[in-house]
């Protein structure tokens, strides 16, 4: 036996001493070991039935009405990633709880139903019930904070979580007449207004140029192809069997969709200068500096960590916290600015703590200056660009966010430890999480002692 192979079986060893046990009982726990370690991050790890993500994983986001996914439903974007997730993991489908999906658009009970029948699709058994979601555009990160609240609570020790949009077949719209009394509530009237109009108040409010909108597209853009060129969304993307139809003809062609359609390596600030504003005359919201209309789903794997340590599947990420707050409608972009530091409070950290954001870009103006108001390094804001352009699909956003996230911690290894999701939602609000990366168990194991606070690192073990 090899050196590295000795080295491995021992840890294997060690890790089985000190795991801890199934009934729950809290003593030792086996983690990751990373940079950093407040005060308050050793209150919080410690627990065995801390919840943790053991998959995440979406399907590729394409344009609404013009992509590949414009003429695939909501029934077959979830099947897929429902299958994908339970395929990675080999969790067997009836050891799941519960499935909560967020979803925005579409009539609530079909949508409801939708959900229930693409469970079916992948293989998951009558018994495993489902429910949805709406908190609009953070519905996805909702559904996650939902499974983890329950798997907390001890409803459930399996959860699966999600999120699905398509915004082809449930285009954005407000259905039946409007209630005559909002006249007289000013916050009331913010919540009908159109989510762009909301975008060029926060420019006009905070001062954000049409220059700044598009230097900050044009870098979602950048990060997005590189990361695309370096295959990074290979690892969270679940490829799509589907058809597309021709628009005329109406012929059906089999297609196999695996990439985002919405990156444009190539825009530059010149490009994006000559396009009209789109919501408002004279304003500085344009098709693109928004995030586009667009179709996908993503879905999350979630067991307390004695689950995940019983069934040797690797922590891809622990979830530490969520906040959601109220803002003002009219200016609903501002959310995350607000729901960050109430989410990282929670999680008994500060902003310096975080290393990597995932704030939904619905707009430039709105994401820019969120991250202006909190004083974040944008350098560790979405790191592998957002949805200017990777697409928005609403319902889908917290949970695609979520995947994002998580595959770039784990590709960082030791270097990152916390990560923060954040949406703003219309009607004024927003929502934030904080995540904790799983660590390499295989790589960068390190026994704690909780109690006694021992650290062994992996030499001493070995
Ligand atoms: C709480 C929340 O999250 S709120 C957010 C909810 N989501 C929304 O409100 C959606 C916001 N976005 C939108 O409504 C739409 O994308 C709009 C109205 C802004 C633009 O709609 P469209 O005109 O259909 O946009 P589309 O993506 O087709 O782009 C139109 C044209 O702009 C130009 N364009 C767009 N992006 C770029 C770019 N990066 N570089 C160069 N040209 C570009 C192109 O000419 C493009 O046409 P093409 O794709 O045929 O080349």
């Amino acid at each position: 036996m090899d050196t590295t192979a000795f080295a491995q079986v021992r840890l294997s060893v060690l890790a089985k001493h000190i795991c801890p046990v199934p009934n729950g009982v809290q003593g030792l726990s086996l983690q990751g070991c990373s940079a950093g370690d407040s005060a308050a991050y050793e209150r919080h790890n410690t627990a065995d039935d801390d919840v943790v993500i053991v998959a995440a994983l979406r399907t590729p986001l394409t344009k609404a009405r013009r992509g590949g996914l414009k003429d695939t439903d909501a029934v077959d974007l979830l099947a897929t990633v429902f299958k994908a997730v339970l395929d990675r993991t080999g969790v067997e489908p009836q050891a799941i709880g519960d499935i909560v999906i967020g979803s925005v658009l579409g009539p609530s009970s079909q949508r409801a139903n939708e959900c229930r029948i693409a469970s079916f699709f992948a293989g998951i058994p009558e018994t495993v019930p489902v429910r949805t979601v709406n908190r609009q555009c953070s519905s996805g990160l909702q559904a996650i904070a939902d499974v983890a609240a329950a798997i907390r609570a001890g409803f459930y020790t399996v959860g699966l979580a999600g999120g699905v949009e398509t915004m082809s077949l449930n285009p954005m719209a407000w259905e039946g007449g409007i209630n005559p009394r909002i006249e007289n509530f000013p916050g009331a009237q913010g919540c009908m207004m159109p989510m762009g109009v909301t975008s060029e108040n926060v420019a006009a409010k905070f001062g954000i140029d049409r220059k700044s909108q598009d230097e900050f597209a044009v870098r979602s853009h950048r990060k997005a192809a590189a990361a695309k060129a370096a295959g990074k969304f290979k690892d969270e993307i679940v490829p799509v069997s589907t058809k597309v139809k021709d628009p005329k003809m109406g012929a059906e062609t089999p297609v196999v969709v695996s990439e985002d359609d919405g990156v444009r390596g190539s825009t530059t600030v010149e490009s994006l200068s000559g396009l009209k504003p789109a919501f408002r005359k004279n304003g500085t919201t344009t098709a693109g500096n928004s995030s586009q209309v667009t179709d996908g789903a993503a879905a999350v794997l979630m067991m307390t960590r004695a689950e995940a340590h019983r069934r040797g599947l690797p922590i891809l990420g622990i979830f530490r916290s969520f906040a959601a707050v109220g803002v003002d409608p009219s200016i609903m972009g501002i959310g995350p600015a607000v729901a960050i530091p109430e989410a990282v409070a929670r999680a008994g950290l500060s902003l310096d703590d975080i290393d990597v954001y995932e704030i939904n870009e619905a707009f430039a103006s709105q994401a820019s200056y969120c991250v202006a108001k909190l004083g974040i390094d944008e350098n560790k804001v979405n790191p592998n660009g957002g949805a200017i352009a990777m697409g928005h699909p609403l319902g889908a956003t917290g949970a695609r966010c979520t995947a994002t996230l998580l595959h770039e911690l784990r590709r960082r290894g030791r270097g990152s430890r916390f990560g923060v999701v954040s949406m703003c939602i219309g009607s004024g609000m927003g929502a934030a999480a904080v995540f904790e990366t799983g660590g390499e168990v295989d790589k960068f194991m390190t026994a704690r002692a909780v109690k006694g606070q021992v650290l062994l690192s992996k030499d001493a073990v070995v």
